[in-house]
């Protein structure tokens, strides 16, 4: 498709980066450095040419949101406030935690001081017991393995402005949804929802009896894309880390493969990834990445190379 007919305008890192600094928003040295408490890797040029101008158009949005919702409060003759979602989506490993991580930090910064929630949808997934006995332990991240009714349940509850909503949490390290956990939400401002799922519908789901799913609630979306090989190798890191770290925790799921040589780990980490994860990519994460508002697509060591934004 030509660059016309594209529904995206494309900017390089430099013409995105650049659009910070027409309302430039500071951040001291210290907050900055705070921010790498989200991730120790992430750089911080990262922040600045590509993290800020994106809370800034954020900010306007999100600003633009609460006049309209100002307007209809005035028609309808009573209160009408309900968060503003954004959706992050994308591979297993492309770094949509890490972003929404950032993106929460930032967004909280602005003057207007907004209470930003973050969830992950990965909590929705159904618990290891369920899984195994569906036989589906092998398809987990795909659209079969999560509860929808009740991550439906869940954002409806928050766009009808439900004052407290909980939400199920699911550990990486435990590889399971954590009993007796669940994340707190009253009235935010904001609410940032993370998962492979937050552009899926329900074709892509195969789901005969709803007719509406996340994105029909999901305000702004980011699709956070890199090419596979890169994809591979930051599965692969991320695991010999929660291996290396799993050493001393017998709960861990990783904690078997820290008790194997890595050669073996290795095979075992390079199997998932091809036959769950990848797989999981082509079929399901992938078709939903044009339905997104923005696309960051990273290049090496996670450095984002150029923005898309919807038109
Ligand atoms: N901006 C970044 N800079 C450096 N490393 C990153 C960045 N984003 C993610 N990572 C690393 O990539 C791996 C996957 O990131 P994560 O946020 O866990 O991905 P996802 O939530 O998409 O599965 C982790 O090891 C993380 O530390
Ligand atoms: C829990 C997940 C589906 C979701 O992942 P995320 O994008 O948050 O890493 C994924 O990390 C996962 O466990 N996939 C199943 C195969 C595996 O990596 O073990």
């Amino acid at each position: 498709m030509s660059n016309q007919l594209s529904p995206y305008m494309k900017f390089s890192r430099q013409e995105w980066a650049s659009l910070r600094n027409a309302v430039p928003m500071t951040l001291s040295v210290d907050e900055l450095k705070s921010l790498q408490g989200i991730n120790e890797e992430l750089s911080l040029d990262e922040v600045t040419d590509i993290y800020l101008p994106l809370s800034r158009l954020l900010n306007y949005y999100i600003g633009n949101n609460f006049t309209r919702q100002a307007i209809l409060a005035k028609f309808l003759g009573k209160n009408h406030k309900t968060p503003y979602i954004i959706g992050i989506a994308g591979s297993v490993a492309v770094g949509k935690s890490t972003t929404a991580r950032v993106l929460k930090a930032l967004l909280t910064r602005w003057p207007e001081h907004r209470k930003v929630a973050l969830v992950t949808t990965d909590g929705f997934l159904y618990p290891n017991k369920v899984l195994e006995e569906r036989g589906i332990m092998h398809k987990k991240g795909f659209p079969q393995s999560y509860d929808l009714k009740k991550l439906l349940q869940f954002v409806s509850d928050i766009k009808s402005g439900v004052s407290h909503v909980s939400a199920p949490v699911y550990s990486h390290l435990v590889y399971d949804i954590v009993e007796n956990e669940s994340v707190e939400i009253e009235s935010p401002d904001i609410l940032i929802l993370e998962g492979l799922n937050v552009l899926q519908n329900p074709v892509d789901c195969h789901a005969t009896s709803n007719r509406v799913f996340v994105s029909d609630y999901v305000d702004f979306s980011i699709y956070v894309d890199a090419e596979r090989p890169l994809l591979h190798d930051w599965y692969i890191n991320r695991f010999l880390k929660f291996r290396a770290g799993a050493f001393s925790d017998p709960n861990s799921y990783f904690h078997h493969y820290s008790q194997i040589p890595e050669t073996e780990a290795l095979k075992k980490a390079e199997h998932i990834w091809k036959s769950i994860n990848e797989l999981n990519l082509l079929e399901n994460i992938l078709p939903t990445r044009e339905r997104a508002s923005l696309i960051l697509t990273k290049s090496v060591d996670h450095r984002v190379d150029n923005v898309q934004l919807r038109k």
